[in-house]
């Protein structure tokens, strides 16, 4: 018994220690367009790095939380699972706001990774191998129907993510993730390993998401041609090879329409999670 209490703990450390890690790395990792980075805050005028490594420092217990939840109700079905963790994401979110006086550094990156760890407690629970493909199918397990329950069915949209629903009938983070991760599976992960060096894959994989990502954030804040302006940007980059002074270029280009591909940086943490595990 101590023994599988034992291995338990040490997953459970393994796979909130890797969400933290990877939250450092996405925050650390420049030149990263629009976004916060460890040269300029791009396009935001309320953050920098020492307020997102704060803001991980608060997050960070929380993680281990989804994770016990995953365990502990891992014989509840998987659709009733968004239901029990809800109240820890809200916690979590607070937990944020509180080390960042109400600034939103982490809101999209707390959904997607807590229900990546609640659904690594689960399989884990159920003694089965740790896949990226498994960890994918089980958070769209625990989150089929959201798009219809909270999206298609939201009378007065309150949330940007709401408001963009109702005028473009896109889903944000929620359709990312009721789709298992569907933007990452098909666009990034399968060319994660084209480039050797660890920092170009990042800035690699960041840039395929700004290429193929529907991303809210982008939306919110630029409309739909900030969208366009973004992916078509990006993949103009991917299509020449690019360098680092070509992210640069691109920074400020975003700077100057304020535009930040906050979902895209969300989605390359949870990226950098997966790839330590086996397809
Ligand atoms: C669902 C959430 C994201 C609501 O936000 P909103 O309605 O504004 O949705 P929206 O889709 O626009 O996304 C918010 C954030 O997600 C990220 N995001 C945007 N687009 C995408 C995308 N295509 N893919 C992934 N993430 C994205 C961005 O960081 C954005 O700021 C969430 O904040 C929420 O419900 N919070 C409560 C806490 C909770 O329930 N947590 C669940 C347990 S972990
Ligand atoms: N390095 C980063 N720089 C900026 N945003 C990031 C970074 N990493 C992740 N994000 C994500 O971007 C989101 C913040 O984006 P943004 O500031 O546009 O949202 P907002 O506060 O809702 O809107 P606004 O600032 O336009 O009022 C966070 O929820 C976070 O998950």
């Amino acid at each position: 018994m101590a023994g599988i209490a034992h291995s338990e703990l040490l997953s459970a450390a393994c796979i909130a220690t890797l969400a933290a890690d990877a939250l450092r790395s996405e925050v650390w990792l420049t030149p990263k367009p629009g976004l916060v980075d460890s040269i300029n805050n791009g396009s935001h005028c309320d953050m920098d790095l020492p307020l997102f490594l704060r803001s991980i420092d608060a997050i960070t217990p929380w993680l281990y939380q989804f994770y016990a939840l995953g365990q502990q109700d891992f014989l509840q079905p998987a659709q009733s699972m968004l239901m029990r963790i809800r109240p820890t994401g809200i916690a979590c979110e607070q937990a944020m706001f509180g080390a960042t006086q109400g600034v939103n550094t982490h809101k999209g990156g707390i959904f997607s990774l807590g229900l990546l760890c609640t659904a690594a407690g689960r399989i884990s629970a159920h003694r089965q191998l740790m896949t990226r493909r498994g960890i994918c199918r089980e958070v769209a397990a625990m989150t089929q129907g959201l798009i219809e329950r909270e999206l298609q069915s939201c009378r007065q949209p309150v949330t940007a993510g709401e408001r963009l629903f109702v005028a473009h009938g896109m889903t944000g983070a929620r359709g990312e993730v009721q789709s298992g991760f569907l933007t990452l599976r098909r666009h990034v992960l399968p060319y994660w390993y084209q480039e050797n060096n660890p920092e170009r894959r990042s800035l690699n994989a960041l840039l395929r998401l700004m290429a193929y990502n529907p991303d809210t954030n982008l939306v919110s804040r630029g409309g739909l041609n900030g969208l366009h302006f973004v992916q078509d940007y990006a993949r103009r980059l991917l299509k020449k090879g690019w360098q680092k002074e070509d992210l640069q270029e691109m920074d400020r280009q975003l700077i100057a329409r304020h535009l930040s591909p906050g979902g895209s940086a969300d989605l390359l943490a949870i990226a950098t999670v997966l790839m330590a595990f086996p397809p």
